[in-house]
């Protein structure tokens, strides 16, 4: 069970982006949460990944009270969640080749970089895996970014609006990427969107923000 808990957070104390929201994904399952634009949900996934930490509230990931955050959290937890943005570009550093990029949590946990299975499931070519992002295309990127973000076999899987820049045939296939992966491991996953078909198809269930968390 991934579950938060009455989470505030965000960049100032005064004016927290998210108030007392709470969210559970069982294992396996798959949850959509909706809402419009700036409303926070890009905080509480970042939260949820262990990559800010909330000024308030817990997060509890299988029965474990996750008590650090960033490079502070033990790396059991970290390494249980993978996460997916929605700019590729952002993300992914510049100087790396794609399959740099895809191994390179492997070679920082210490782990063979193998990454043929990764680079089959989220449909990369191999002679796109010696360029580095600028050679690439958005949704050829994005694809190795969700290939690195599923190398260390996490149990849940945070997708934030990770196909709001791509077309409808590149969204399709790295949905189907994410479900192959969710159906050999039973991971969990959490995809934060503002499309609202598209999550409603994805996912087990779809939430809106306002079911989450306290309006102020
Ligand atoms: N690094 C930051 N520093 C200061 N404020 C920020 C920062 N990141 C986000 N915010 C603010 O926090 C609020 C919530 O932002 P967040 O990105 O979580 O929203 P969101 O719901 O994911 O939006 P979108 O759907 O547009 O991505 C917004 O008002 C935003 O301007």
């Amino acid at each position: 069970m991934l579950e938060l808990r009455a989470i505030t957070a965000g960049y100032d104390r005064k004016a927290p982006a998210v108030r007392a929201a709470s969210l559970t994904v069982a294992r396996g399952e798959s949850v959509g949460l909706l809402g419009p634009s700036g409303c926070g949900k890009s905080t509480l996934a970042r939260v949820a990944a262990l990559l800010h930490r909330p000024a308030a509230g817990t997060l509890t990931l299988d029965g474990t009270r996750v008590r650090r955050w960033r490079h502070r959290a033990p790396k059991e937890q970290r390494t249980a969640v993978g996460v997916v943005f929605q700019q590729p570009r952002l993300s992914a550093d510049p100087r790396l080749t794609l399959t740099d990029l895809i191994a390179e949590p492997l070679r920082a946990n210490g782990r063979p970089p193998h990454i043929d299975n990764l680079v089959d499931a989220v449909g990369l070519t191999p002679d796109l895996l010696a360029r580095r992002p600028h050679e690439v295309s958005d949704g050829q990127l994005q694809r190795a970014c969700l290939a690195r973000a599923l190398s260390l076999r996490p149990r849940w899987l945070i997708c934030d609006e990770m196909t709001a820049m791509l077309d409808a045939s590149t969204t399709a296939a790295l949905v189907r990427a994410v479900e192959g992966y969710r159906c050999a491991t039973g991971a969990g996953l959490l995809a934060v969107g503002h499309d609202r078909v598209l999550l409603e198809r994805w996912c087990d269930r779809t939430v809106h923000w306002s079911e989450v968390t306290e309006q102020p």
